[in-house]
């Protein structure tokens, strides 16, 4: 059950503003504070949109008693110092005795507490909570944990309402939209954008586009892109307009690029198949063109089969492989299935001043079935907004689901039902590095220092296990390709990018790859994890926790290191960790031996 994001309108009946005694003016006063405040921790959210994924967008405003602001800060990207730990050092002084304002509760997945504990160490009297975590293991539990030192917290929609509040509620689950959706569906948050003429097409009848929309609109297009994880088209867009895909506003992140194509019927030569800078993945019909599927592997373009390619499978699959937010681009037939498949949940459309006519000029959104305006899909949440000479009107198809009613908190659910322990397991899962446990994955931002296996003197910092793993992958081969692919990957920006180049150069450069790696691998994994268990004690206490647990990396795709998607995986990766884990017990239990016997 979701519940529409419409404004909740105070139930009280009107009052005569000379009426309100002094105890309610002041509580408006405070609501209105608080909600300015609120609204700007999301507004700082904001500004690093597309950067944090796959963790939220963290913002927080530290004030003081007399409602001055001391000090601000944002989560700039993954891995950096939290929005709280940022205010909080700019305030300096000033926190003491104040009001923290966080647009989301922090969600503490790697067990170190920094942001909490930058707010506690500080001073700061009341934290103020637009939005409780979305993801059920980590909600309520920064809460529970500020409470406990004796800091007053409040959580908007929880603990007061009013209609400015409510206000500064949703800008808080807008901005966080993506990941609010990946608490509670299996697809990832999608927005369909189109241009248009005034006269409702896409493109002129000979299916020439470039261009409907002025250049600021087209920008704003890239800021979209830069927001989004993956940009997705349908095969007659790439045949059509041979598009680039690419965010090109200069700053932000780029989009991997999705084709849904069920024929394969595309071009050899196409913008697409680059893939030099950003990676482009073709999702297609089980046995379409394999001949096409090799060269497209020749270009290091992915190529994924799909028993049944709808749109509800391909967004299925992308959430599982980590997808949060994807823009459609494509043009009306393939966004006609994929509004039928209700996986649309918002709508951008650039509407151009401009007239081209044409009965078969295409439109914005192909057959529906629809026969009677009645049935027309109605657009909530609206918003118009001139860029330039275009209008750009946005709404959402479906609502952000208001987590409020949805997902108790942890507290309720023990309210609910005392039985209940979502900690207690004899599986315990991990893949992505936001799940609970999701420290355990390479991919987690713990750097680790060590040296190329089989020389010990030259140790370096590689940003995660995953860089680590990849690179030996290339260690020590005679081949000055093979150092620069080690390179490459040690300054890969991050675990994904240093992946990718791994994946590909092992898979098309296999002369670069050293022989005994099939032999040495475990060996290098087992390492790499010691160094970063043993690096950072809140880890290994996390693993230690664990004990009596099976541990299992839910990797659909990779079946020797992953559980795979039905278990048949060899789930190396859990092994290791269960084998880790019993040495640190041993440890523990000898040093607990030694202490007794002195
Ligand atoms: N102004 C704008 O904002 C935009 C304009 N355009 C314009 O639109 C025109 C192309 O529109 P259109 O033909 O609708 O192109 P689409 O981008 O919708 O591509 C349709 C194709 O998508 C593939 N597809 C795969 N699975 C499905 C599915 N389940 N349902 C539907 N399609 C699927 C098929 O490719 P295959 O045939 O390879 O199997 C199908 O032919 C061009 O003229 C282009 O310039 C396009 C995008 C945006
Ligand atoms: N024609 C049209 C759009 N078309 C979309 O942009 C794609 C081209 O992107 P790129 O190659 O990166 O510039 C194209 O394939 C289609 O998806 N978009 C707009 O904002 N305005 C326009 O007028």
């Amino acid at each position: 059950m979701s519940m529409a994001l419409s404004f909740r309108i105070c139930s009280s009946p009107l009052i005569c503003k000379a009426t309100l005694s002094n105890a309610d003016n002041n509580r408006n006063h405070h609501h209105a504070n608080d909600a300015a405040f609120i609204r700007r921790a999301a507004d700082l959210a904001e500004m690093s949109a597309g950067l944090t994924s796959p963790h939220p967008n963290f913002g927080c405003v530290i004030a003081t008693s007399s409602g001055k602001v001391s000090g601000e800060g944002y989560l700039y990207a993954q891995g950096t110092k939290p929005a709280e730990a940022l205010a909080v050092e700019a305030a300096g002084e000033f926190c003491r005795g104040s009001t923290a304002y966080l647009n989301m509760e922090p969600g503490d997945c790697h067990g170190d507490h920094t942001a909490v504990s930058a707010l506690v160490q500080a001073g700061v009297e009341r934290v103020v909570v637009g939005i409780r975590h979305p993801l059920q293991h980590l909600r309520g539990s920064a809460i529970r944990e500020l409470r406990s030192h004796g800091i007053e917290v409040n959580v908007l929609g929880e603990d007061f309402e009013s209609k400015v509040l409510e206000d500064a509620r949703k800008s808080c689950l807008l901005v966080n939209a993506p990941l609010i959706h990946r608490a509670c569906s299996r697809v990832p948050f999608s927005v369909l954008k189109y241009a248009m003429t005034l006269d409702g097409k896409i493109a002129a009848s000979s299916g020439h586009a470039a261009w409907i929309s002025s250049k600021l609109s087209r920008t704003r297009v890239f800021e979209l892109r830069g927001r989004s994880d993956a940009v997705i088209v349908g095969g007659n867009t790439v045949r059509q307009d041979d598009p680039r895909l690419t965010a090109r506003h200069g700053q932000g992140h780029t989009p991997t690029r999705i084709v849904m194509s069920q024929s394969l019927d595309l071009p050899e030569k196409a913008n697409l198949w680059d893939a030099s800078e950003v990676s482009t993945i073709v999702v297609t019909q089980r046995g379409a063109r394999k001949s096409f599927q090799k060269f497209l592997a020749s270009k290091c373009v992915e190529v994924v089969e799909f028993d049944m390619l709808n749109p509800r499978e391909v967004m299925e699959y992308f959430h599982l492989r980590g997808y949060l937010s994807i823009l459609w681009e494509c043009g009306g037939t393939l966004a006609a299935s994929a509004i039928s498949s209700s996986v649309i949940h918002k709508v951008v459309a650039f509407v151009a001043p401009k007239i081209i006519g044409g009965r078969n000029a295409p439109s914005p959104v192909g057959e529906l079935g629809m026969v009677e305006m009645t049935q027309a899909l109605n657009l909530i949440d609206v918003c118009y907004e001139q860029v330039g000479p275009d209008m750009l009107v946005s709404g959402f198809l479906q609502p952000i689901p208001d987590l409020l009613p949805v997902i108790p908190s942890e507290d309720a659910t023990f309210e609910i039902d005392p039985t209940v322990n979502p900690f207690e397991s004899s599986i315990i899962f991990f893949y992505k590095t936001w799940d609970l446990y999701g420290s355990f994955s390479n991919f987690s931002p713990h750097p680790i220092r060590m040296p190329y296996v089989g020389e010990n003197d030259d140790y370096m910092t590689w940003s995660s296990v995953e860089h680590y793993y990849q690179a030996n992958k290339f260690v020590g081969v005679e081949n000055p390709m093979a150092l620069d692919c080690v390179e490459k990957i040690r300054t890969a920006r991050s675990p994904e990018e240093a992946a990718l180049i791994g994946r590909k150069t092992q898979r098309h450069k296999p002369e670069l790859v050293r022989k005994d790696w099939e032999d040495v691998k475990i060996e290098v994994m087992y390492m790499a994890l010691k160094c970063k268990f043993s690096t950072y004690p809140h880890l290994k206490s996390m693993l230690l926790s664990t004990a009596g647990s099976v541990l299992v990396e839910a990797s659909p795709h990779d079946l020797f290191w992953g559980g795979g998607r039905e278990g048949e995986g060899l789930n190396y990766l859990g092994r290791l960790l269960m084998q880790l884990r019993s040495e640190y017990m041993g440890e523990s239990s000898v040093s607990a031996e030694n202490t007794s016997l002195a």
